[in-house]
């Protein structure tokens, strides 16, 4: 589709941080290389060891050049710069069970009574299905662009490589058994109602006492509620990952790459094999502390009806076995989940837990859902 781009302010973002942080070791993916058959062979091998070991990993290479990345940016500052106070309350969700339209700052407890700083700004991936303020109207065929470009070209190709059901496909193929390759791509059709969404992020500095009051963190230390986020690499720093040896390890920018992440429903429908690595956001480090940080994210879910059961006919999954995570026949839908868990977010009382130290919880669905500090 040819688009025509109207005039917009540019959003220029800082140079990367010059502090000396630890950051945490993530595998970067080749997206271009799944057009051969032997580079979709290494893909799936690298897919599966990065969700299964580490739960975060760069991609590369993924459709989208530096100038039309730069572009998005440029229109999601627009979301939060150019609508004024009045209309970004006019466009604030109301039904607190999804996340459409403007989430206002100060809607989530963070910790000691102090408030999150964010606002946000989510798009249904049918772009036109809401409606959006004046300043973005101009833009929504850009979005919408975007919405199926991350949807059909990123996480569709992430989910074939990712298939538990194919994770030894070179093998089998060799011993002619055939295989589904679609089995998660079907659980998440571009068509199909759910709710994969482009999210538009703008973090505010605070104030020194609340930086205090909070340890420091700006969004509580948790796991993504769908199946795998897409966020665009920008350089502010602050974005933290808990490592398997329970260290906070910071992300590193990468110019145009993806940081890409599994949620609580690939964790399961895969039974626990692929985790939903817990993350956090913390106050950028010191040369990046006074500027509003800028995000572009597309939160990718299973469609509404799919039952968030283990794969069980993955010839993987029967041979290692299955995390339980709810009762027989209990499994919620996804979007049964995505509501209860965004309705809860940040505003349940969450009780400390018994055996990890700075770890609070909720039980939902009967399973323990962890929020950290
Ligand atoms: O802002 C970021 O870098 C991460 C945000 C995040 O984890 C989320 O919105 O779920
Ligand atoms: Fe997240």
């Amino acid at each position: 589709m040819l688009v025509v781009e109207k005039p917009l302010p540019r959003y220029v973002p800082p140079p990367p941080s010059k502090e000396n942080l630890e950051y945490a070791d993530l595998a970067i993916i080749d997206l271009s290389k799944a057009t051969a058959p032997e580079g979709r062979v290494e893909l799936s091998r690298q897919v599966c060891e990065a969700l299964t070991e580490v739960g975060f990993f760069y991609i590369i290479n993924h459709g989208y050049t530096s100038a039309q990345t730069s572009r998005i940016f440029d229109i999601a500052n627009a979301t939060f710069d150019l609508v004024s106070d009045e209309e970004k309350q006019e466009y604030t969700q109301k039904d607190v069970g999804v996340y459409t339209g403007y989430k206002p700052r100060n809607d989530w407890h963070i910790a000691s009574g102090v408030r999150d700083a964010i606002e946000h700004y989510n798009i249904n991936r049918h772009v036109v299905t809401q409606s959006h303020p004046q300043a973005l109207r101009p833009f929504v065929p850009e979005i919408a662009a975007f919405a199926s470009h991350n949807h059909l070209n990123v996480l569709h190709p992430i989910l074939r490589h990712a298939n538990p059901l194919t994770l030894y496909f070179p093998l089998l193929m060799a011993l002619g058994l055939e295989l589904p390759e679609d089995t998660l791509t079907k659980l998440h059709e571009f068509q199909a109602p759910g709710e994969s969404s482009v999210r538009f992020m703008k973090y505010h500095p605070r104030e020194a006492t609340e930086e205090e009051l909070t340890n420091s963190v700006w969004l509580k230390g948790h796991a993504d509620i769908g199946s795998i986020t897409i966020l665009y690499s920008q350089p502010i720093g602050g974005l933290q990952i808990l490592s398997r040896d329970n260290q906070w390890r910071w992300i590193k920018h990468i110019d145009n790459a993806l940081v890409v992440n599994a949620g609580d429903a690939i964790e399961f429908l895969s039974g626990g094999y692929y985790k939903a690595t817990r993350h956090r956001v913390i106050q950028p480090p010191a040369d990046q502390r006074s500027i509003p940080r800028l995000g572009v994210f597309y939160f990718s879910m299973a469609n509404d009806d799919a039952k968030l059961n283990p794969l069980l006919e993955s010839p993987v999954l029967q041979r290692i076995g299955t995390t339980k995570y709810f009762e027989e026949g209990e499994a919620p839908t996804m979007e049964q989940w995505r509501r209860n868990r965004t309705a809860l977010y940040g505003k349940s009382q969450l009780k400390p837990s018994e055996k990890e130290v700075g770890v609070e919880e909720e039980v939902i669905h009967g399973t323990v859902v962890k929020h950290y500090n």
